[in-house]
Order: structure tokens, then C-alpha cells, then sequence
């Protein structure tokens, strides 16, 4: 995260109203309400290609429903403009890392695209907070499968305009001492008043969070803390 504590921002937050997604021929899902309010955890659930990925680009703004609307504190995402596209951060299941950069560069070169001012002093501030530093010089080819995803969710601290963090499995590929620091970035960052959504095949600690069932659109809070999908 950034060094600055980010401050509890008001309104209701990321909200998708009845979204409905093709895929081909094939309509995948249809009357999706989901909200993602300030301060929340929730655990998007569904089997493989039920649309979970589907939906999380969706609520990103980086493909188009079929149907439904997007929300930002209330107002249309269209009309929220900049400060809607601003507070949500995507970071998918491929890393988005750049193969030929090193972890530096690219990280910068992604909080350039994102509008981050200072990107590569807050690049290297992040992979340091990541315990990456030592590989922040080093071509993105020749980092390990952890050592990538690592690299990639260090994006979490780049920009504190992204109050609201859509997450394709961040935890693949990390080990153990890596998903812990990952569940308390998360934590911190719901208990500070941003949201996060996120998938997983890994069952995880993540007091608070609640589940969100796609195929059955039940919404339940995660037994004991502990998220399985
Ligand atoms: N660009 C695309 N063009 C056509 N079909 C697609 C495209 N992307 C995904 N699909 C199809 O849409 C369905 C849902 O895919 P999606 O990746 O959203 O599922 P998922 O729930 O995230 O799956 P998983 O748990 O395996 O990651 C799948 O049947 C997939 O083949």
C-alpha cells in the first residue's frame, strides 16, 4: 500500500444491477445484483466457467454486459467518469507483467497506464514493501510463477485512488508466507474502507468476508473465516 493511510471514502461503492453476460451463443448469467460496498470482503464463488472472470471484467469496466448497469456511489459509472474508473483496480489471472521489462520497469510502466503520478519511485516502493526489491532489476522472463504474482499484486500498492480491488485468483502460486501477507493486505485494506472481490481454488483465512455463490446467487458469510471455492 502506499505509505499514506488512505481515509474511509463515503458512498455505497461498486454496484452492478441485474448484469447479464454472452459469452458466443451462450448467455452465461443474467440479473446479477452485486455490490461491493466500502469495508467489504467477498469471496466470488461458482465452478470453472461459470462466468466468474466474466463477471469480474464486467464490474471492472473492461468488457461490456449484455445487459444491467454499473454503479459508482449511486451514479451510473458513465457519469461518474474518471474518479469511477480511478477507484477500481483489476488485476487478472495472467500478470499483466511485461516478459522483456524488468519487475521495476514494468510495474511502473502499469502505474503509468493506471495515471499513477511518480510511478517508478512508488514501483520500487512497492516491490521494497513486497520483499522484492532484490528482483526488482531482473527481467520479468526469468522470475518464478510466485515471484510474478507477487510482483503483480505489488500493483495493490501503487495507487491509492483504487478504493475497490477485483482480484482473479491472487493467490495461485503463491507459498505460504505470501498468501498470509496477502490476506493481511486485504484485511487492512477492507478494515481502512475499500472493498475487495476475489476468487480462489485455495482455502484461505479471511475473517469478515462474505461469499458470493454465482450460480445459486447466495449470499453468505464465510464459515469461520475460511473461504473454500
Ligand atoms: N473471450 C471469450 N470468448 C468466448 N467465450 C469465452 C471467452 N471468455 C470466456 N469464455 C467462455 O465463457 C465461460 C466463462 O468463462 P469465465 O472465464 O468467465 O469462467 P470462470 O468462472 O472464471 O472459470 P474458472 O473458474 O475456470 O476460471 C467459459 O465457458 C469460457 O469458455
Amino acid at each position: 500500500m502506499a505509505d499514506t493511510p488512505t481515509t474511509t471514502s463515503p458512498g455505497s461503492g461498486l454496484e452492478g444491477r441485474a448484469l447479464a453476460c454472452r459469452r458466443g451463443r451462450r448467455l452465461l448469467f443474467e440479473g446479477v445484483d452485486i455490490q461491493l460496498k466500502p469495508g467489504s470482503i467477498t469471496w466470488l464463488r461458482g465452478t470453472n466457467g461459470s462466468g466468474k472472470t466474466s463477471l469480474m471484467r464486467i464490474l471492472a469496466g473492461l468488457s461490456t454486459p449484455e445487459a444491467g448497469e454499473l454503479l459508482w456511489n449511486g451514479r451510473p459509472v458513465r457519469e461518474a467518469g474518471a474518479a469511477a474508473r480511478e477507484a477500481v483496480l483489476y488485476i487478472g489471472h495472467a500478470n499483466a507483467l511485461k516478459d522483456d521489462l524488468t519487475l521495476g520497469e514494468s510495474l511502473a510502466f502499469l502505474g503509468r497506464l493506471g495515471g499513477v503520478q511518480d510511478a517508478s519511485e512508488r514501483a520500487a516502493a512497492a516491490l521494497e514493501q513486497a520483499e522484492l526489491a532484490d528482483r526488482r532489476a531482473a527481467a520479468v522472463r526469468t522470475l518464478s510463477q510466485g515471484q510474478r504474482r507477487r510482483g503483480a499484486l505489488a500493483r495493490l500498492a501503487l495507487d491509492e485512488r483504487a478504493r475497490t480491488w477485483i482480484l482473479d485468483e491472487p493467490y495461485d502460486a503463491l507459498d505460504a508466507q505470501s498468501t498470509a501477507r496477502l490476506s493481511a493486505l486485504l484485511l487492512a485494506h477492507a478494515a481502512r474502507g475499500g472493498a475487495v472481490l476475489l476468487t480462489s481454488h485455495q482455502v484461505v483465512e479471511l475473517a469478515g468476508a462474505v461469499e458470493y455463490d454465482l450460480e445459486t446467487r447466495r449470499v453468505q458469510n464465510a464459515r469461520r473465516g475460511r473461504v473454500t471455492v
